[in-house]
């Protein structure tokens, strides 16, 4: 079991190239949803994930529908600057899935909806916009990871 990082309609190619560089470390898997910002031949995606990207068990979809329809009994947690909770106020399971927004307009608003319950806040300070989405997708992969006991020290 692992944990499930989303990113709907990514970008930025690097963004996605060190996201696969976070699942390859944490053995979690990456889903894409389409229409991405790039070709995954791309040199930048490649060069961010680069040895990594084979490591990686990375899905498709063309649509957020088709990725929910494959998670029916999935517990979705949605990473977002709107969120009125904190990504500590929860008790993470090995299996969650954590959905990330595109660069320029992060998630849209029928995702939000559909969870408002469990949309979660990385804290960060009023006057500024966002973090980076490849550290957000860290941070939070991360705190799961410690909430269910990856050691990953050999
Ligand atoms: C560059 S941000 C998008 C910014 C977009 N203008 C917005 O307001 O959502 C890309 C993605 O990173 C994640 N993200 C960035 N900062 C976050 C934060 N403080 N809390 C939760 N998620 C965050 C979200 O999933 C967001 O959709």
């Amino acid at each position: 079991m692992s944990f499930h990082i989303c990113l709907v309609e990514p970008e930025i190619p690097n963004n996605t190239g060190n996201i696969a560089r976070t699942c390859a470390v944490t053995g979690s898997v990456l889903h894409l949803i389409r229409p991405l910002g790039f070709s995954t031949d791309d040199k930048y995606l490649k060069r961010s994930g680069m040895d990594y990207w084979y490591h990686v068990d990375v899905r498709y979809y063309d649509s957020f529908d088709e990725f929910q329809a494959a998670f029916p009994e999935g517990r979705f947690f949605c990473a977002t600057t709107k969120a009125k909770r904190s990504y500590t106020d929860f008790q993470f399971r090995e299996g969650d899935i954590f959905v990330f927004g595109k660069e320029t307009e992060g998630l849209p608003p029928e995702i939000l909806e559909a969870y408002a319950k469990t949309c979660v806040r990385i804290p960060m300070k009023s006057d500024v916009r966002s973090l980076n989405l490849g550290n957000s997708a860290a941070i939070l992969v991360y705190e799961a990871l410690r909430q269910t006991g990856f050691s990953g020290l050999v």
